[in-house]
């Protein structure tokens, strides 16, 4: 599904203005949703709603006041004035008859739920002063939190959190959700999200034209490759893994496995002549190929039934490992790089971006992690706040030519076109060693049977997220190859394809 900014969110609302319907009447929608939420969240007692001087606050008066005819007791704090409310937010205050409580921590008491409706998507600057105090003090309390929109201190748009945020135990939001929603830390604050209809058709993103989206299957359910029943192994792709040198080749065997695993019809592992005996001895399904130099790499792949290849894990850093990416990227299978094959072009990523986009086919995936990412993009490390890792991702994407997949428990992978997806399935236990090896692997083995780069590599970070979720905690990155047989029943389920 889409995600969007609050900019493209504040264009649906005006869209849905234009088409006839009123602004008010959208957060009439927005406050009732959000009362039923708290109905079903909140224990017996009072309910506090805590309101900010915009809309969002005005769907707080909404709920508030819609929670008292469902009989509750309701108190309201209000940020500023209420003869300084504007708009729609002016409308929902002459809906609320009762008094307003100071805004002091005093206010807060022992309510049975805090309804946060302080600010949501107009969240402009880092919150400070009362707002602030009031952020800490709810957050200390220990009082279940009902979040309006998003938690209130958290940028709808980068999931940052602006001097404080809410930690929210639900969060409602309308239409669809922000971007912030699922990039961290917004994810971690923003508990279970539940999104609502407020009246907002669909239509609209015609319009707008949203380029991020939750990497679930919705997004590259059509391009997931089926096996036909009249096809054989040749017509799903011979995927490549090149292996390091003697002392770290269970790297490449961990990818090559997972290729196999994601539906590749063949593997084999390139692998230096003085370690062919450990490759092959502690292969079956997968075959070995001595390849000892860029040369004999190159050699090799002019047969073009190889079709996609993997190189980085277990690579080794240095002149070797960037010859064979190079002579991957010109030989013309779809690539994808990682780990050593990334860190051996630091210092000097113009020469890698420049293959990348001089290559035949372009159908290049690279996978760094955090630590890995400046080594290729060294005005962007996770240090610099002053882009989101949505933004990173797709420059990196951009400038490199390449899809790029930034790991992390919010991966995101962006193509040069400016599409992105952000995913949200991945358990904490996945973060082990070996574990990107596979993924990589999966991503070479999606490759293989032609999936497009951009959906190979959400496809692959997806199937590798449930696999994780599906060995469950304690996982060692051996199980996650163990596992996908489950994850693609899961799929074949969606499509409704027979097993
Ligand atoms: N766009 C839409 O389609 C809809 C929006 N609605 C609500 O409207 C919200 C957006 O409303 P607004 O644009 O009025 O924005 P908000 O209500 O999120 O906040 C804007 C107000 O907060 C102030 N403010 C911003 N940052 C501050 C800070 N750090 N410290 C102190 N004050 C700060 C601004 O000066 C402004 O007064 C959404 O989050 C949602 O809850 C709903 O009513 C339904 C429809
Ligand atoms: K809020």
């Amino acid at each position: 599904m889409e995600l969007l900014t609050p900019a493209e969110m504040d264009r649906a609302d005006l869209l849905t203005i234009a088409g006839g319907s009123s602004g008010f009447a959208l957060m009439l929608h927005a406050g009732r949703h959000v009362a039923q939420a708290a109905m079903e969240l909140a224990e017996p007692g009072p309910i506090l709603v805590i309101a900010g001087p915009g809309n969002n606050g005005g769907d707080g008066l909404i709920a508030a006041t819609e929670l008292v005819a469902l009989g509750r007791t309701v108190h309201v704090m209000l940020l500023g004035e209420r003869d300084a409310l504007k708009g729609d937010a002016a409308m929902a205050a002459r809906e609320w008859k009762g008094p307003l409580l100071p805004f002091l921590t005093q206010s807060i008491g022992s309510p049975a739920l805090i309804v946060d409706a302080l600010f949501g998507s107009g969240l402009n600057r880092p919150v400070k002063d009362q707002a602030l105090e009031i952020i800490e003090a709810v957050n200390h309390s220990g009082v279940p939190v009902l979040a309006v929109d998003l938690p209130s201190g958290i940028n709808g748009a980068t999931g940052a959190v602006m001097g404080a945020a809410i930690r929210a135990r639900e969060t409602v939001t309308f239409f669809r959700r922000k971007i912030g929603h699922l990039l961290l830390p917004g994810r971690l604050h923003c508990g279970k999200v539940r999104l609502v209809d407020i009246g907002i058709e669909p239509a609209v993103l015609d319009e707008i034209r949203p380029q991020a989206f939750e990497n679930d299957p919705d997004l590259w359910l059509p391009d997931f490759p089926v096996p036909r029943a009249d096809g054989h192994k040749y017509g799903r792709g011979h995927a490549v893994v090149v292996s390091g040198e003697l002392s770290q080749t269970g790297a490449a065997r961990l990818a090559a496995r997972g290729a196999l695993r994601a539906g590749a019809g063949l593997v084999t592992v390139a692998s230096p002549r003085d370690a062919l005996a450990v490759n092959a001895a502690a292969l079956t399904a997968v075959m070995v190929r001595p390849v000892d130099t860029a040369d004999e790499l190159g050699a090799m792949l002019a047969d073009r039934r190889f079709n996609a290849v993997g190189i980085g894990p277990g690579a080794g850093i240095g002149e070797a490992t960037q010859g064979k990416v190079l002579a991957a990227l010109a030989a013309g299978p779809a690539v994808v790089l990682d780990a050593d094959a990334l860190t051996s072009f630091a210092g000097q990523p113009e020469a890698l971006f420049e293959a990348i986009k001089s290559t035949s086919n372009p159908q290049v995936v690279l996978t760094p992690h955090e630590g890995e990412f400046p080594r290729l993009f060294s005005d962007m490390s996770n240090k610099n706040p002053l882009r989101s890792k949505l933004e990173r991702v797709r420059v990196a994407a951009q400038r490199s030519g390449a899809v790029v997949l930034l790991k992390g428990a919010d991966t995101v992978v962006a193509a040069p076109d400016g599409r992105a997806a952000i995913a949200c399935n991945a358990p904490p236990w996945l973060a082990t060693a070996g574990s990107g090896d596979v993924l990589t692997g999966i991503i070479a083995g999606l490759l293989a049977q032609r999936v497009p780069a951009f959906e190979a590599a959400c496809i692959g970070v997806w199937m590798h997220g449930e696999a994780a979720c599906e060995a469950g905690p304690g996982l060692i990155a051996e199980d996650l190859t163990e596992t996908l047989p489950a994850v693609h029943r899961r799929v074949y389920d969606e499509l409704g394809v027979e097993y």
